[in-house]
């Protein structure tokens, strides 16, 4: 049997040999690359199938789409085609022929799907291992009969990637290179995938297609532009990096992959600001809730369960929105608000108004905080929270607790640093005379980013550097002014109530 065995396989190489040699002959006198292409690519599926007798070759079909009448499709087609791109599209491809699709619905508009073409191979290297892919498709069965591919299965293509790789590869093929293909199929995914601002504001409460709606996120603050002090900010990011990255951390320690941040400080600090640039950096979703057109505590639960993974869920000012007694204030329907200031109030109708605030919201603190703690335990992972606020102190304690909100970052006045950055933002300089100047006022200034880069940017053709600096400079002035003005008043005013409960002590 031994002897039969080396006499085949013996036999083998020779068959292998002669095709080898035949090929190279023809190969070197073949003219024109197209025909060479095409012969080469034929002629090398062949030979692997030759090669197949002395080393079979085992497949994986990858199908579009999935089985068992789900008619879904299959993620893991997905997967492989963006990890085929790569291979196929990029400037390594060995593809010739490409197919080109329009990308799934929001996606960048411009851009095209590109994948290989039907029938095309592609070789790809995995720890020394040489594996195929191969792409084809299979024409709409005629037959009108029930199938297993469903209605849509039948009407179009069905069409399969099929790896191929040597039996002395199994394990290695099966074991770890399958999912290598999935994570980075999934990573080119992410990095490709256009991200997407959700809101819950829709007029009536809910919107027809869902519980959100959204529109494409391309805020352009980034950590980068983002003025403040640099060691807070290295803080930040660095605790992002850490949330990212800390899958099997938090898996370690039996701790739901969620993390919150409440962001505090004066209007124009950069809160909202903030919040853009960790998406930005983390490259998640965002989801904006607006708590005053939410109706119950049962709606807040259902808007959370439909957010995705890797996405920030942010709720702002929310001591406006949300009474810590429970009541619901009303603070964003300005319009509404400044169009019922010019009407007469009467006590009926201020009634009335009470009455349709009662029926139109009842979250309440304890639904907001079972949702934060059901959102915490049950839903799957990578999830950021974010609470803004101007007026921490009249948070109640058990909504910001740690665990819940577990970073609180100040987002303060603008210090020497960030003015730095606003002006190479702004202005494009790192150095002028009148810093010297800023910098003495900032401290006594209490002046907001916001207020910092609006006097840098130029307001005519004829402002440059010199005379946007030298307007802050004026405007921090004023503000110094200002603010010692108002710390006179408020003095005076102290010893005036001081005076006063003197003077009923004495009284008494
Ligand atoms: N730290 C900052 N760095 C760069 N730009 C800033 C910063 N803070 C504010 N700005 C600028 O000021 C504008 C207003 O800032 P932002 O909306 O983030 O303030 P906020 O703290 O959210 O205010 P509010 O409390 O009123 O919501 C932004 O459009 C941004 O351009
Ligand atoms: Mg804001």
């Amino acid at each position: 049997m031994e002897a039969f065995g080396w006499g085949s396989s013996l036999s083998s190489g020779i068959v292998l040999s002669l095709v080898a040699v035949v090929w190279t002959v023809i190969w070197n006198n073949l003219q024109g690359l197209q025909l060479q292409q095409f012969i080469g690519r034929h002629l090398s599926r062949h030979a692997r199938r030759l090669a197949a007798i002395v080393d079979p070759y085992l497949t994986v079909t990858v199908a579009e789409y999935d089985g068992g009448g789900r008619m879904r499709r299959s993620d893991a087609y997905k997967e492989v085609q963006a990890y085929l791109q790569g291979a196929t599209c990029g400037a390594g491809g060995g593809v010739r022929h490409l197919k080109a699709e329009t990308p799934a619905k929001d996606d960048n508009p411009d851009a095209l799907l590109l994948s290989m073409g039907d029938n095309e191979e592609v070789a790809d290297e995995f720890r020394g291992a040489t594996v195929w892919w191969l792409a084809y498709s299979m024409p709409p069965r005629e037959d009108n009969a029930p199938s297993y591919w469903g209605s849509r299965g039948q009407r179009a293509d069905r069409r399969f990637y099929r790896l191929f790789f040597l039996e002395r590869h199994r394990d290695l093929v099966l074991g770890e290179y399958l999912a290598h293909v999935r994570r980075e199929g999934r990573a080119v995914m992410l990095k490709n995938r256009q991200r997407k601002l959700f809101t819950n504001l829709s007029g009536d409460g809910f919107n027809a297609d869902g519980v959100w709606s959204h529109v494409v996120f391309e805020h352009p603050k980034t950590f980068a532009t983002l003025a403040m002090d640099p060691g807070k900010k290295k803080e930040v990011m660095d605790d992002l990096d850490a949330f990212r990255n800390g899958k099997d951390y938090y898996a370690r320690v039996g701790k739901a992959w969620k993390r919150g941040y409440l962001l505090y400080g004066p209007p124009g600090t950069g809160k909202s600001t903030m919040v853009a640039a960790m998406a930005n950096h983390l490259d998640y979703d965002v989801y904006d809730i607006e708590l005053t057109s939410v109706r119950t505590n049962s709606d807040l639960r259902k808007l959370f369960i439909e957010t995705t993974s890797k996405s920030i869920i942010v709720i702002e000012d929310i001591d406006c929105s949300l009474d810590l007694t429970g009541k619901r204030k009303k603070k964003k329907k300005k319009a509404a608000t400044e169009k019922d200031d010019k009407k007469e109030s009467t006590p009926d109708s201020d009634e009335e108004k009470d009455k349709e605030d009662a029926g139109a919201s009842k979250v309440t603190l304890s639904g907001v905080l079972n949702f934060i703690d059901g959102l915490w335990s049950a839903c799957g992972g990578e999830r950021i929270i974010v609470f803004t606020t101007n007026h921490v102190e009249k948070l109640d304690p058990a909504l910001i607790r740690r665990g819940r909100m577990d970073k609180h970052i100040e987002m303060s006045y603008c210090c020497f640093q960030a003015f730095k950055l606003l002006a190479d933002v702004y202005l494009g300089v790192d150095d002028h005379p009148l810093f010297r100047a800023v910098e003495e006022l900032l401290p006594e200034a209490d002046m907001t980013p916001a207020d910092v880069a609006e006097n840098l940017t130029p307001k005519s053709a004829s402002d440059d550097a010199d005379s946007c600096l030298a307007e802050l400079v004026e405007e921090l002035h004023k503000a110094k002014e200002a603010k010692e003005k108002a710390l006179l008043q408020a003095k005076v005013a102290g010893k005036g109530e001081e005076e006063a409960a003197a003077d009923e002590d004495d009284d008494e």
